[in-house]
This record gives C-alpha cells, sequence and structure tokens, in this order.
C-alpha cells in the first residue's frame, strides 16, 4: 500500500444501477441461496455518496455505531437509517477486513480522523431488482478503501463484498469502471468492466464487453423482497429437466419474472402495457423486479417511444420513469 498516495479526506461517487438482460436460477444451495447465472450490466442512473475521513466534530448524523466510529446520514425515509443500512454494513466490512492486515488506529490518525461519514443522496427506487443498495454498499467500500490508502485490491473488495449482498461483488466492479476518474490508485482497477457474466451467488464475475442498448426503465412503485421470490423458484427446481436445462447467456430471459408477475398485477399490468404500446426489441424484468426495463437499438424509435410517454393514457401517475443508456461512458457519451 502506498500510504502517502491519497490524503484527501472526501470522496463523492455515483453508485450506478445494473440491470439483469438475462437470469437464470441453476440451482438451490443448502445454505438456501441459489446459484445463478446472469449477464448485468450498468445503467446510467445512480444515488450519489458523500465519504468522508473526519474528527468528529458535529453530531448531524442519523446513526452512529460505536464499533467503527461510523456516521450515517440521509434525507431518505424509504431506507433504514440503522445498522441495516447496506451502506453501513459496507463500510463496517471494509473496516474489518482493513483491520485485519494493518493498523487501522493509525491510518486514521496519519489522516487527523477519528471517524467515517456517509451521506446518501437516494434517487434510486428502493427494493427495485436493480441493486440499488448494493451500489451503495459498493460506493463506500471503495470509498473507505480509497481514503485509507488504498489497502485492497478491488478484487479482494469483491471477496469481501459478497457477505454483505449477492449483487455486491458486480456492483463493486461496475462501479469502479464508472467512477473510475475518482478511484485512481485502486489495485487491479483495469480489471473492471461495466458488464459481467455473474455465477455462483453472486461472487463469480468475469467482466466482459458490454452490450450497448438504449433503454426505458419503468418503476411501478412498489417494492418486492429479493427472499421472497427466490423461495418461490425452488419449487420449479425440483423438476431436474429444469434445473439441467441448457442456459443461453446472450437471450434476454429472467427465470425470476414468471413468479413476479404472476404475483404482482402491477408488474402484469407494467409488462403488458409496455409490450402493446412501445415499440422496444425486448422488454425484461430486472432481478426480483418489479423495474422492468425496455431495451432498444434504434435511437428514433427511442426517442420517438419516450417522448410519447409524456401524454400517453396507459401510463399510470404512480409509475416512475427514466430515458438512459446501458452498457458504459463509451456508449453514453
Ligand atoms: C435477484 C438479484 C439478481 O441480480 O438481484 P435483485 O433483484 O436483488 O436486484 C440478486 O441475485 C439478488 O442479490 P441481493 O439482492 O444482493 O441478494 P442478498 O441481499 O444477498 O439476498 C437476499 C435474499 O435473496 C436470496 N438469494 C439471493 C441471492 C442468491 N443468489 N440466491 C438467493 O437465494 C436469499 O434468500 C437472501 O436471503
Ligand atoms: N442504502 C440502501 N439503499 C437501498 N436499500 C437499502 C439500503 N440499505 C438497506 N436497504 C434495504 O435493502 C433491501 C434491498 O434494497 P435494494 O438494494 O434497493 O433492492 P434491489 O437489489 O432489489 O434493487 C430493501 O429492503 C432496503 O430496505
Amino acid at each position: 500500500m502506498n500510504r502517502d498516495a491519497v490524503k484527501s479526506s472526501e470522496i463523492e461517487l455515483n453508485a450506478y444501477a445494473k440491470i439483469n438482460l438475462s437470469l437464470y436460477v441453476l440451482s438451490r444451495r443448502a445454505d438456501g441461496y441459489h446459484d445463478i447465472k446472469s449477464f448485468m450490466q450498468g445503467i446510467n442512473i445512480f444515488d450519489t455518496l458523500k465519504i468522508k475521513t473526519k474528527k468528529i466534530n458535529n453530531y448531524n448524523y442519523n446513526c452512529f455505531f460505536s464499533e467503527t466510529n461510523i456516521y450515517l446520514f440521509s434525507a431518505n425515509r424509504n431506507i433504514p437509517l440503522t445498522a441495516d443500512n447496506l451502506a453501513v454494513k459496507g463500510a463496517i466490512s471494509v473496516v474489518r477486513a482493513i483491520s485485519g492486515r494493518y493498523n487501522l488506529t493509525d491510518l486514521m490518525k496519519e489522516r487527523g480522523a477519528d471517524c467515517i461519514s456517509i451521506e446518501i443522496d437516494k434517487k434510486l427506487p428502493v427494493a427495485a431488482g436493480i441493486a440499488g443498495g448494493s451500489g451503495n454498499a459498493a460506493a463506500v467500500m471503495l470509498g473507505v478503501n480509497h481514503l485509507l490508502g488504498n489497502p485492497l485490491s478491488m478484487r479482494e473488495l469483491m471477496d469481501v463484498g459478497v457477505k454483505v449482498g449477492a449483487d455486491v461483488p458486480f456492483s463493486i466492479m461496475m462501479n469502479t469502471y464508472l467512477n473510475a476518474d475518482e478511484l485512481e490508485g485502486l489495485p487491479k482497477i483495469e480489471e473492471a468492466s461495466s458488464a459481467a457474466i455473474v455465477s455462483g451467488i453472486g461472487e463469480v464475475v468475469e467482466a466482459v464487453e458490454p452490450r450497448p442498448y438504449f433503454v426505458i426503465l419503468f418503476n411501478p412503485s412498489i417494492a418486492v423482497s429479493t427472499k421472497e421470490v427466490y423461495e418461490a423458484i425452488d419449487r420449479k427446481l425440483e423438476d431436474t429437466d429444469y434445473a439441467q436445462r441448457e442456459v443461453d447467456i446472450n437471450l434476454f430471459y429472467n427465470d425470476l419474472e414468471l413468479y413476479t408477475l404472476a404475483n404482482y398485477e402491477e408488474v402484469q399490468s407494467l409488462v403488458s402495457r409496455i409490450r402493446e404500446n412501445l415499440q422496444a426489441d425486448e422488454v425484461l424484468m430486472s432481478g426480483s423486479g418489479p423495474t422492468v426495463a425496455a431495451y432498444y437499438t434504434e435511437y428514433t424509435r427511442f426517442e420517438a417511444d419516450y417522448k410519447a410517454l409524456e401524454s400517453a393514457r396507459w401510463v399510470e401517475p404512480t409509475w416512475r420513469y427514466w430515458k438512459t443508456k446501458s452498457g458504459g461512458h463509451d456508449v453514453w457519451s
């Protein structure tokens, strides 16, 4: 570790959301988690997090965790402002991993700091199938590691991150790639990508070239529990033909869609209305839902459809939608 390389006491990172262009659930493991195979890609919508190492000089924060002196602030009331916050879990896990190898008190002292503060500007929907919380954990892990002089490499952060959440390893890789300018000096940064084929429960992340698409993303403003959806798929996995089928990672396919669409009328209605009214090449729910992506290869059709949404009667006032792109900065410019 180059202790002198990073002496700034503050970093601001965008925590980008992900979408699953394909998601196959392969088997249930003894610990209740599921082995999957998924093509995941970053998308240009994000929360913003400010992470600081500082002297404790004010108490204007929602909560304080004494074990590692971590303060959290967010104006958003849809996320837990407690130790259950995934940003706090990310901070604790990275602090513990660093403490295992280095003297944390010394690292903090060298920076004239005795606490870490996290501020979350939450813009993404919560429990939405786009890894908003995992992205917050990823950004905090990358930010704390950066402020403490990059003791851990990107891959080491990913290994620690899977204990915080199954989507965290991919979120770390993708958010490393998309925040590369801010994270200069992170060991193994050159291995990052905004797209990957993800397997295991989420810990095996193989960087691949992104597949660029224009995307209109819809969220019906309901929350869906990932745990509930995975548990529901277990009955299907008992069928050996299903469990042993061939998977094509390049198809637009999501094993979890069947359950969420059948059990959440709002999501079924959202998908049907998008299919009836838009000219998208593909329409697919992301992750466990309820967010649905309409994918376009052609810009003019994408623009026309997006424009028409403003006055479309089939769009419910409670829905949120975003005009965005998937891939990386090169396709976003
Ligand atoms: C479905 C996916 C697809 O990318 O994304 P989301 O819909 O959550 O965005 C992920 O596999 C979700 O990852 P993540 O949301 O981080 O999961 P975790 O917090 O670790 O786990 C929540 C719960 O989901 C179940 N779970 C999660 C991942 C996995 N491979 N198998 C599982 O069975 C477990 O029951 C666990 O208790
Ligand atoms: N910082 C955070 N941002 C979003 N959700 C969080 C956060 N911390 C904890 N959570 C909780 O994590 C769960 C999953 O949220 P999220 O990551 O948004 O879902 P998904 O992976 O389906 O997009 C929710 O129950 C939410 O309350």
